[in-house]
């Protein structure tokens, strides 16, 4: 019989100004801590987080991530942690960062505490980081036997953001619905290492659902860097909806799609997680036998988000078919998500990929008439 299987952190914080508290739930946790943070988010949240922590009384040694989830970097950063027997580990920033202050937390068995700065993936509340290559080539998912002990979204810092990190965020998110449907469809495994539950299905749905009504209130909210409801909505669902329905509802073809699109050099690396997630997600519906209604409701949110939808926007105008093949090869491993939900070859991703972007090439003709 299969197995159903629900994971989630254990506390879940999000409000404008939540860092003022973040002292006092830390200091259930432990007195010794270790806060990795990148050089912008030291000026823009690291700081303000050690000043929480000291009044307090818990010890910190601060950090500076480097910018790549890469084995080398967690294991510089473990060094630290294990030199200042280091009890809890504190990653403030974007997707790299956490992801990185997981593996670190891992490595020294601490409690893990996340503060994402920016809502532009669901990596927050997962018992996995995605690791890379110091260059920054997808390399494997790295499970732990436990998800984040305390995830703290402070909405205020979130609104104060770039306005494409949230649309980012969004299409992270908006991956979420269209994969789980296709892993339950098919009876396929999650990333939590059974199959979906009711609860992991009704979160995944909701997550669609509240992208679907206020994503682009939430855009345009970040854009005047103000918290209103539908930010603060959006950010949930980004975060903690997207997160735990990935996590525990399953991931099909477009993040392993987006796993491929790494392995090409160029400017496509410019682009961020969910900006190449969106396309990935265009490709898994092309794949699927969807109504071009359907098809087209996704695509009109992308392009109200100022999100890529076709190769050109992904800086991959004139790519060659042997490119895609490349891409597609990478996605199609045995050890992707894409097999949970899909029988399929590198060959039909090919195809699937470049019918995406005719789609929303037709789309966007239509759109401009
Ligand atoms: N572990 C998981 O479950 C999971 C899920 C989704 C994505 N991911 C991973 O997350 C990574 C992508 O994360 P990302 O898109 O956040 O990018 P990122 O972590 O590479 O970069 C974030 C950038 O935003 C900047 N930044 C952060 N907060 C800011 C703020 N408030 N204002 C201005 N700048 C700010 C940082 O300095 C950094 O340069 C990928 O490696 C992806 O694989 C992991
Ligand atoms: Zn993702």
């Amino acid at each position: 019989m299969s197995i159903r299987i629900f994971i989630s952190p254990a506390k879940y914080v999000q409000g404008k100004n939540a860092i003022k508290d973040i002292g006092e739930y830390v200091k259930v946790l432990g007195e010794q801590a270790v806060v990795i943070a990148d050089e912008t988010v030291w000026e823009i949240a690291g700081n303000d987080v050690v000043e929480q922590l000291k009044q307090e009384n818990i010890k910190t040694e601060e950090v500076l991530f480097n910018g790549e989830a890469s084995k080398t970097e967690i294991q510089r950063i473990a060094e630290i942690a294990k030199k200042e027997n280091a009890s809890v580990v504190i990653g403030v920033g974007g997707g790299k960062t956490l992801d990185t202050a997981k593996a670190v937390s891992d490595e020294v068995q601490g409690y893990t505490v996340i503060v994402p700065t920016t809502a532009s993936t669901d990596a927050p509340t997962s018992a996995l980081s995605v690791v890379y290559s110091d260059e920054g080539t997808f390399e494997n998912y790295r499970f732990y036997n436990k998800n984040p002990d305390l995830v703290v979204v402070d909405t205020k810092i979130i609104a104060g953001a770039p306005q494409r990190f949230l649309a980012s965020g969004i299409a992270d998110a908006l991956a979420t619905w269209v994969e789980a449907r296709s892993v339950i469809n098919a009876g396929g495994k999650a990333m939590a290492g059974g199959i979906t539950t009711i609860a992991g299905q009704a979160i995944a749905e909701k997550c669609e659902e509240t992208l679907f009504q206020y994503a682009h209130l939430a855009y345009e909210s970040n854009k005047a860097k103000s918290v209103t409801p539908a930010l603060e909505a959006v950010v949930e669902a980004n975060t903690l909806l997207s997160g735990l329905g990935f996590e525990s509802g399953g991931l099909a073809a477009a993040h392993a799609i987006h796993n491929g699109f790494t392995a090409l050099k160029g400017e496509i690396h410019h682009l961020t997680h969910g900006e190449k997630v969106a396309f990935g997600t265009l490709v898994q519906l092309a794949l699927e036998n969807h109504s071009i209604d359907e098809i087209e409701r996704y695509l009109e949110l992308y392009i109200s988000l100022d999100l890529p939808v076709t190769l050109e926007d992904i800086k991959l105008k004139d790519v060659s078919r042997e490119d895609i093949l490349k891409v597609a090869e990478a996605a199609t491993i045995e050890t992707e998500t894409i097999h949970e939900a899909f029988d399929i070859t590198a060959e039909e991703v090919v195809d699937a990929v470049f019918a995406a972007d005719q789609y929303a090439k037709a789309y966007k003709e239509k759109r401009n008439k």
